[in-house]
């Protein structure tokens, strides 16, 4: 198979048909909601907090919250519902996770959204945590991954995920393609064309993208919504505090698989770096609707859609 990544594909304009790319329609049905755009925040702690959270579901868009305070997220659930917005949350596959999926119906909180967020996706363990959800809350999107093959996502979605995240390896905090020698790190957009093969479900194409342009061609070979962690870093609502470097302001991003994350130097996969400042979250959402809109417009159509079937090269195969 002839491998290939965002920076080696162009995509081939089409006659345009709108007057302005205004009229360019993002937004994106994901499970029972419509978003304003197919772009969430990684669900990773220096990425999404609370606060975040809850403008970005006021706002339109979509979001997942990152599972690494475990006690704050049945109240942040009930939170949410008070407010009138949707939850949504990560959990893992531990047995305690269990437990925690019971806390939630015992509380009459089913969450609109869950994400079974590990690393290696395709497992039996995952497949066994989509059954327990699903059968506690059988109305609760489900989303399950990650995962890197076509087999990898008939299986899940067999299993009754809702969704599937595709991306292993390719984050801009990553290491597992130097710890372990696997992934689709430097080949993520082929993956997610591979993929699409067997999706009958819509895929979050998760990692990798560097650039606006890089969210048209996740949806030109199969993905429904892209994940974005350091591009929707490093701003003004982003959890920490600004960090001062020879004059020059950043934000902490650190892997949720990295020693920081995890407290420990076992199993690492992800590393710490500082990210360059970038002020307000909303302002980076708008350019992102902008450009998307423009991609519209020369795919030749008014909506995500048209986006799917354009031609393309691929310049270094
Ligand atoms: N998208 C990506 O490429 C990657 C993302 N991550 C992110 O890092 C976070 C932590 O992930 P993860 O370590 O899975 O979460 P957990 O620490 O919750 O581990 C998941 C469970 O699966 C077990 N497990 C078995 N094999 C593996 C394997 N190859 N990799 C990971 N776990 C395995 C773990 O046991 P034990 O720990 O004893 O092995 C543990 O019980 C998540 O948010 C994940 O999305 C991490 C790496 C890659
Ligand atoms: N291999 C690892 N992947 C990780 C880790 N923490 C997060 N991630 C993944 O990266 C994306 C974000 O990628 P980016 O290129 O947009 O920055 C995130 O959504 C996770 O899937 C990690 O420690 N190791």
């Amino acid at each position: 198979m002839k491998a290939f990544d965002y920076d080696d594909v162009q995509l081939i304009p089409n006659e345009c048909i709108i007057k302005s790319r205004k009229d360019a329609d993002t937004t994106v049905k994901f499970g029972p909601h419509t978003f304003k755009l197919p772009v969430v925040p990684s669900n990773m702690q220096t990425v999404i907090n609370r606060p975040l959270a809850i403008w970005l579901a006021q706002n339109g868009y979509f979001y997942i919250m990152h599972r690494f305070q475990p006690e704050k997220r049945l109240d942040f659930v009930k939170m949410m519902h008070q407010k009138h917005l949707f939850a949504s949350i990560s959990v893992g596959i531990k047995d305690s996770e269990y437990d925690f999926i019971d806390k939630l119906k015992k509380a009459n909180e089913q969450p609109e959204y869950i994400t079974i967020d590990v690393a290696h996706g395709h497992s039996i363990y995952v497949i066994k945590m989509i059954h327990y959800i699903k059968k506690v809350f059988p109305d609760t999107f489900l989303i399950a991954g990650n995962l890197g093959t076509p087999d990898a996502v008939r299986e899940i979605e067999n299993a009754g995920a809702d969704a599937t995240k595709i991306g292993i390896g390719p984050g801009k905090a990553c290491i597992t393609k130097l710890k372990t020698g696997f992934g689709t790190g430097g080949w993520q957009l082929s993956a997610i064309k591979w993929c699409s093969k067997t999706a009958r479900k819509p895929m979050i194409a998760d990692g990798g993208l560097r650039t606006n342009g890089d969210i048209a061609k996740s949806i030109r070979f199969g993905a429904t919504m892209v994940m974005i962690g350091s591009m929707l870093a490093g701003h003004e609502e982003s959890p920490g505090e600004v960090v001062k470097k020879d004059g020059k302001k950043y934000k902490h991003y650190w892997g949720s698989a990295s020693a920081k994350q995890k407290g420990t130097k076992h199993n690492v996969e992800g590393r710490q770096m500082l990210i360059p400042y970038r002020g307000k979250i909303a302002d980076t959402l708008n350019s992102m609707k902008e450009d998307l809109q423009s991609s519209i417009s020369y795919a030749g159509g008014k909506d995500l859609q048209s986006i799917r079937t354009v031609n393309y090269v691929v310049l270094h195969s």
